[in-house]
């Protein structure tokens, strides 16, 4: 949606800590999608999801360059074109894949085995040998990407899990196999088997004082799920996982903050990510969105409105939250005519089976439960498979009485975030899966197990009856949270711990842990590094 993201606005270009440095940042997705019509004109659309939502505010505290993956395919005689285009409006930079490579990377490897695997959904999880090797494959040309935008003292921050062997495919071609060999090579040589690109050589000389971040939007899950498969998180469930993974299955010796892996010490700190607020409560001040709220509340007059917005994909757990309300209805007939579910299910990864196979469940049950609630005055769902403008989705969020998130695992999940920042005025209750990262978080929130229907056919009967005054307080404690703990700090938090962390080496690592835990600061659930704390207050 592209009033989520402001190009080039940024006030405080290219600072942070006391100095200036370059910072880029590094994900698959770009925040534009480029398509182009039959008449062969270009056009450039806003990209949905959180990553681009959270990434586009931290945009306006601190800028960066952003290299990612347009979406689609480009011919090379428009890519100067385009170019210029994407950096002089977006300050963004393309990587050009093959189609076929794309297709492989994004499709076939990161949505097919990644995401499930990560998700606790090992059986949608679909292997193919030439998948992984376009995985490989697309991480180098990022990487080389990257590589050709770094100048000394560059900061990058690499994002989610299509690029999770980027930092290291990055610190072997800016360090080349001489000095980076004690620690890449024979990884290095594994990755880059079999593989087109730039691999790096003996005489690559050495670009000085890089540091590279790696932020996970996904949740890391236990050892035991990541066992199927041949460090910034969103919790400290995640971090925990990650660390616990790679003393189990690598061997690798981990302290509470971080790895280590061949006489490097890899930071881990949990980093939970948020929204850009202010947005979400200007926009409601303008007359349009204003005249929208007034349509929708004539609409809607006396019924209780519940919103869901979802990507559709399996983690949302939307067949689950229709389960539920099926059950409500039904326990609670005097409810029918009276509630209605506004679902909004934006379309996602269209090309994998899995989400075909989705969008049939989940159109079969939004026919029976409309079909067996339905008559010819009312609908008990109203069901959208689009995106929606951003004006539309701040009045929808804020006529809404409850916003209902049944995601069965989500890294965050910034939807949850959104309505609250658009319910100041209605304050509405936030029913939050206990699977969501955001249930650590959001505090205030009846929080609910989306496998157990009586449960959350419970919380949406608790929700409609909730009286203003508990409605009122638990609002007051979510939006403080929301407020404070926005994408900026998210952002800004991750860059100035990379700023201070110094390459050291273990040893002096290990003195600092143990410096901290004797002081307290860091137990076995201690942390060096800085956490956003839910608000008990
Ligand atoms: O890029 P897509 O394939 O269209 O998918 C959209 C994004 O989905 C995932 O978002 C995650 O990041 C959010 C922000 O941290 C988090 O709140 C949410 O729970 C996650 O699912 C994915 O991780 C992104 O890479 C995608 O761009
Ligand atoms: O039509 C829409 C509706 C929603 N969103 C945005 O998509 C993001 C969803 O983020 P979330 O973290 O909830 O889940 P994800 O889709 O990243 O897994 C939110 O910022 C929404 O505002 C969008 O891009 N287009």
């Amino acid at each position: 949606m592209a009033s989520f993201f402001s190009p080039i606005d940024s006030p405080s270009s290219m600072e942070f800590g006391d100095d200036k440095k370059h910072l880029i940042v590094v994900s698959n997705r770009l925040p534009i999608t480029i398509s182009k019509d039959a008449s062969g004109e270009y056009h450039f659309k806003m990209s949905s999801g959180g990553l681009v939502s959270a990434l586009s505010g931290f945009k306006k505290s601190l800028s960066f360059t952003w290299i990612g993956w347009p979406g689609f395919f480009i011919p090379p005689k428009d890519r100067e074109l385009v170019d210029r285009r994407l950096m002089e409006q977006y300050s963004c930079q393309a990587v050009y894949l093959e189609d076929e490579v794309a297709d492989r990377h994004y499709n076939g490897f990161s949505n097919s085995i990644l995401w499930p695997l990560f998700h606790y959904h090992p059986g949608e999880m679909n292997f193919d040998e030439e998948n992984w090797l376009a995985y490989r494959q697309a991480n180098m040309q990022f990487a080389e990407a990257v590589r050709q935008q770094i100048t000394p003292g560059t900061m990058v921050w690499v994002q989610d899990y299509h690029l999770m062997l980027l930092p290291m495919l990055l610190r072997g071609l800016i360090n080349g196999n001489k000095a980076g060999g004690e620690y890449t090579v024979n990884e290095m040589h594994k990755i880059t088997e079999g593989i087109e690109g730039q691999v790096p050589t003996a005489d690559e000389e050495k670009i000085p004082g890089i540091k590279i971040g790696f932020f996970l939007h996904t949740p890391f899950p236990s050892s035991e799920i990541y066992r199927h498969n041949p460090p910034g998180f969103h919790t400290y469930d995640y971090a925990r996982h990650f660390l616990s993974s790679c003393t189990r299955i690598l061997g690798l010796p981990t302290m509470p903050n971080g790895v280590e892996f061949e006489g490097r010490m890899a930071h881990v700190g949990t980093f939970p990510i948020g929204i850009e607020p202010g947005s979400f409560i200007e926009n409601l001040k303008k007359d349009s969105v204003k005249m929208r709220i007034a349509a929708l509340e004539q609409r809607f007059h006396g019924m209780k409105v519940i919103v869901g917005v979802d990507r559709l994909d399996y983690i949302k757990g939307v067949p689950q939250k229709l389960h539920a309300l099926e059950l409500f209805l039904s326990q609670h007939p005097e409810w029918i005519g009276k509630v209605v579910l506004v679902q909004l299910a934006v379309p996602s990864r269209q090309d994998v089976e899995e989400y075909q196979n989705l969008r049939s469940i989940v159109n079969e049950l939004v026919g029976r439960i409309n079909g067996r609630f339905g008559t010819v005055d009312f609908m008990p769902i109203h069901f959208m498979h689009k995106s929606l403008p951003f004006d539309e989705l701040c009045a929808l969020y804020a006529v809404s009485d409850v916003c209902l998130v049944t995601s069965t695992r989500d890294g965050m999940n910034l939807v949850s975030y959104e309505y609250i920042a658009c319910q100041q005025a209605r304050r509405g209750v936030m029913i939050l899966s206990e699977f969501a990262g955001a249930a650590q978080s959001l505090n205030g929130s009846i929080v609910v197990n989306p496998w157990d229907s009586q449960q959350v056919a419970d919380a949406i009967h608790e929700a409609v009856i909730r009286d203003a005054p508990t409605r009122a307080e638990n609002h007051r404690k979510l939006f403080k949270y929301v407020n404070k703990y926005s994408a900026a700090f998210w952002g800004t938090s991750f860059i100035k711990e990379m700023t201070r962390i110094k390459p050291g080496d273990v040893g002096k690592d290990k003195e600092n842990q143990a410096l901290l835990k004797a002081k307290g600061e860091a137990g076995d659930h201690g942390q060096l590094l800085p956490v956003a704390p839910s608000l008990k207050a």
